[in-house]
């Protein structure tokens, strides 16, 4: 059997989600969801057939950032490569698909995640684990006001970082009125302390702290110690 065609799908991540997208065609694939993407023509380098396939699909441009390890089989005649994508200009609309989600790490392979076409699943533990340090490396920027979170909003991802907007409720807090707005972005700390100067917020120096490591096993003794006492008896 000769080599099987390359099909490439790109997990485009903003924040700490990947965009899944439902597939129409064909029958046994519609309602399913894959990672936005499509074949690799003769002659065509992987990343350069995803960038054009995504402009064709969701009439937006993608960066290639690294390929998830492995490929997974679809077919007799067809395989799957994935690689880690970020937008670089414009929205992702669907075409040629009836339905497109941002999916967290926690939602990605439970129960109520998305019914993914078979040959995803193989990469959904790393594109987790991928999800899972995109979210610790984010900053939260907080802000009282509506328009000066779009503002913030609008001006990390003019200058291509990441950024997402989630309303965010003060602890101990109920009136709604005293809800603020959170953008959460990949840029700096540096450039966000500035624009949350600007815009009356403060940056949320808790958010994305990393997770503790892991604590090591204890070497624990499995029998009692003996305790050497000076002057006890040998
Ligand atoms: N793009 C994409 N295709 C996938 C994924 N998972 C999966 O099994 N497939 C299958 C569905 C199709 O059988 C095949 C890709 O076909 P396609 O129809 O999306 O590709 P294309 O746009 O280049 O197709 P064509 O109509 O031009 O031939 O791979 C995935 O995550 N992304």
């Amino acid at each position: 059997m000769g080599e099987r065609q390359l099909v490439v799908g790109a997990a485009i991540v903003r924040g700490a989600r990947v965009l899944a997208a439902r597939r129409t065609t064909p029958a046994a694939a519609a309602g399913r969801y894959e990672l936005p993407g499509g074949k690799v023509e003769p002659g065509e380098l992987p990343s350069a057939a995803l960038e054009r396939e995504i402009v064709e699909e969701l009439d937006c441009e993608i960066e290639v950032t690294t390929w998830l390890a492995g490929t997974s089989p679809i077919s007799d005649i067809l395989e799957l490569r994935i690689a880690v994508a970020r937008l670089v200009a414009g929205e992702p609309e669907p075409h040629e698909h009836d339905r497109l989600i941002w999916v967290g790490a926690d939602e990605l392979d439970g129960p109520d995640g998305p019914d993914w076409m078979d040959a995803d699943r193989p990469f959904l533990p790393e594109l987790a684990h991928v999800l899972r340090a995109a979210a610790t490396a984010q900053r939260r920027a907080v802000l009282f006001d509506e328009d000066d979170a779009a503002a913030v909003l609008r001006r990390l991802r003019a200058d291509g970082y990441d950024a997402e907007l989630e309303r965010e409720r003060l602890a101990g807090e109920d009136d709604d009125e005293d809800h603020p707005w959170a953008v959460l972005t990949d840029a700096p700390g540096f450039i966000v302390e500035m624009l949350v100067d600007e815009h009356d917020g403060w940056l949320d120096e808790d958010a994305g702290a990393p997770a503790p490591p892991p604590v090591a096993p204890l070497d624990l003794p499995t029998a009692p110690r003996r305790i050497k006492r000076p002057g006890a008896g040998s």
